[in-house]
């Protein structure tokens, strides 16, 4: 029986209920949601309190589709590399069981889904903003940089925090310097979530010719970094409160979560497996936009 007809057979043998996980598994749910949160407390930022309605469903959903579109892309520009990475196993099955063409067809329906929904209902900007972060994120980040510079944890932080800025331009088309304050929260979290992910699967890196900072540097010079980071998101968050809108409840708050995400961090990092730490950087996430839309809705 040739690849093909095992191909073949194996999806006339798939259940809906398969191509469904299998789907799920490509579009990363999980960071899907947590942007359309750091959305959501943008919009919440923005207007100091929580959004209308209406432009609060047309952000979140144009987030939500185009999110999952940039997710469906990059697990297809990824693809190759995913194959030689154990941690993604389960999402290069998927992409075989339900096929690059379905998967792309998925992922520019998505995305233009979201872009339209934007267009016809929010501000031109956040068409504009939305369709920088899908670029940026699914073609930049995942075609130009991932492959070629560890600094693509940086840089691709840009798109990953970007949806802040979109939360805010959804409910009023003039600069919050509150959301862009948690933007640049996001980009100093988004490194070390990376960097503590990417000490537990090094072998995966590196099998996948994937620059990540401890390959291309070491370890050692990784644990300094992350630390360094998370030093310099803690009082980067509770400038939310110094110059934002924030109580001295979400400061408290605030502080809280960073001196947990830090301990955690130093605890785990002397060569330690970081998946915890990694977790604890996720929850932190939540918990912190939480903190925010709570304190903003109920000042
Ligand atoms: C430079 C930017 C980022 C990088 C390199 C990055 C990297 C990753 C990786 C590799 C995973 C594991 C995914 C998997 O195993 O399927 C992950 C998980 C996760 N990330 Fe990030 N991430 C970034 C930005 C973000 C942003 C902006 C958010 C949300 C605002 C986020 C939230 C999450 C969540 C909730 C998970 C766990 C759920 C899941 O595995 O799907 N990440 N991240
Ligand atoms: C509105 C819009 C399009 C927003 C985009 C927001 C978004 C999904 C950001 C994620 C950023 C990111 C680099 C994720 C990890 O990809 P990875 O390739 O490093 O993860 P992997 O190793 O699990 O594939």
């Amino acid at each position: 029986m040739t690849a093909l007809d095992t191909r073949a057979a194996a999806k006339k043998r798939s259940h809906p209920y398969q191509v469904c996980r299998a789907f799920l598994l490509l579009a990363k749910p999980g960071i899907v949601l947590a942007v359309v949160l750091s959305g959501y407390a943008g919009m919440v930022l923005a207007g100091d309190r929580l959004p209308d309605p209406l432009p609060a469903l047309y952000g979140s959903t144009s987030l939500l589709l185009t999110a999952l579109g940039a997710a469906l892309f990059n697990s297809l520009g990824d693809r190759r590399r995913d194959r030689s990475m154990q941690r993604l196993a389960q999402r290069s099955a998927a992409l075989q069981l339900v096929g690059v063409p379905t998967v792309a067809a998925a992922a520019v329906t998505a995305c233009c889904a979201g872009l339209v929904l934007a267009w016809q209902t929010l501000d031109p900007q956040v068409t504009l903003l939305v369709l920088v972060a899908v670029v940026s994120y699914a073609l930049l980040y995942t075609r130009l940089l991932k492959p070629a510079s560890h600094w693509a944890a940086v840089l691709g932080g840009i798109p990953g925090a970007l949806p802040v800025l979109i939360g805010s331009a959804a409910v009023s088309p003039d600069f919050s310097p509150a959301a862009f304050w948690l933007f640049l929260v996001l980009l100093c979290w988004q490194p070390p979530h990376f960097w503590l992910l990417a000490l537990a699967h090094l072998s995966d890196y590196r099998s996948a010719k994937i620059p990540v900072l401890p390959l291309v540097t070491s370890s050692a010079v990784t644990r300094c970094a992350i630390l360094a980071a998370i030093l310099a998101l803690i009082p980067t968050s509770l400038g939310l409160c110094w110059f934002g809108p924030c109580s001295l409840g979400y400061g408290a708050g605030a502080a809280v979560l960073g001196a947990w995400f830090l301990a955690t961090a130093k605890k785990r990092l002397p060569g330690g497996d970081t998946r915890p730490a990694f977790a604890v950087s996720i929850l932190y996430l939540v918990c912190l936009l939480t903190l925010i839309i709570v304190d903003r809705a109920f000042p």
